[in-house]
């Protein structure tokens, strides 16, 4: 399928799923990488503190949809809208910005810094946003205690376990106090005992700060933790709450 080169302008109103109290949205968004079609029309609504996830087989679009949404991959037509913002109109620093102030990310691995300790990996975004570097720390320590991993403070990510260092994770996307966090696949590395509680801990968490979440998982123990399920299928959303 290939996207017309001029997308009309879509706005939130015109969004089949979208309404008046979206945090975000995705209207029809199609993303191509050479010839295999990611995104056919995916269109998604996110309302601010919503715990939603996204779920569909393999290849189905999910990541790229995330990915989107994130303003990290440029949709080749269809537009996302963050607030009154709509990514595909803000330059590349804008959209940066944007990530680093209100966007939180928690991947399937891989993700933190093994040179620092855990405590300085929660605090690196909070120093990148210009917070002094004892204050930097006080919030890190306390997002850790949160998450029930204050004991790993001290220690790199190379000496915790995968459920400790994925928590570590989840406290560092959580410290910002984003408006919206991205988890792709966030417990795809751990058993199940510990997927759970680090789904229990990451939407407590964002319940607590009203941060909504955007989580691809293939797993509906996972998704259970969710408000709704959206499900994408050759690259299009279907909501199965619908
Ligand atoms: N950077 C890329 N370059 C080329 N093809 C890509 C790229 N990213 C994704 N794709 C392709 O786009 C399609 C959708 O990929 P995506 O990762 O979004 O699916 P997914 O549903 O998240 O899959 P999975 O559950 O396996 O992670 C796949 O066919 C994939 O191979």
């Amino acid at each position: 399928m290939t996207a017309p080169e001029h997308a009309p302008a879509v706005t939130l109103a015109e969004a089949p799923l979208a309404g008046p109290g979206a945090l975000l949205a995705a209207v029809e968004v199609r993303k191509a990488f050479g010839a295999t079609t990611a995104l056919a029309g995916a269109s998604l609504r996110v309302d601010a503190g919503e715990v939603v996830a996204l779920m569909g087989p393999s290849g189905s679009g999910k990541s790229t949809l995330l990915h989107c949404l994130a303003g990290i991959v440029r949709p080749d037509a269809g537009e996302v809208h963050y607030g009154p913002h709509r990514l595909s109109a803000l330059s590349e620093s804008a959209r940066s910005a944007l990530r680093r102030g209100d966007f939180g990310f928690v991947f399937q691995f891989g993700q933190l810094v093994p040179e620092l300790t855990c405590a300085e990996n929660v605090a690196l975004p909070l120093r990148l946003a210009g917070v002094g570097r004892r204050d930097a720390r006080a919030r890190a320590l306390a997002a850790l205690g949160r998450l029930g991993v204050e004991d790993v403070a001290a220690k790199r990510p190379g000496e915790v376990s995968g459920g400790q260092g994925q928590r570590v994770a989840v406290a560092r996307a959580l410290v910002t106090e984003p408006k919206v966090v991205f988890a792709d696949e966030p417990t795809g590395a751990l058993d199940s005992l510990n997927g759970e509680q680090v789904m229990r801990l990451l939407t407590e968490a964002a319940r607590e700060t009203s941060a909504a979440v955007v989580l691809v998982t293939h797993e509906s123990r996972v998704a259970a933790y969710s408000d709704r399920e959206v499900v994408l299928r050759d690259g299009r959303t279907t909501d199965a709450a619908s």
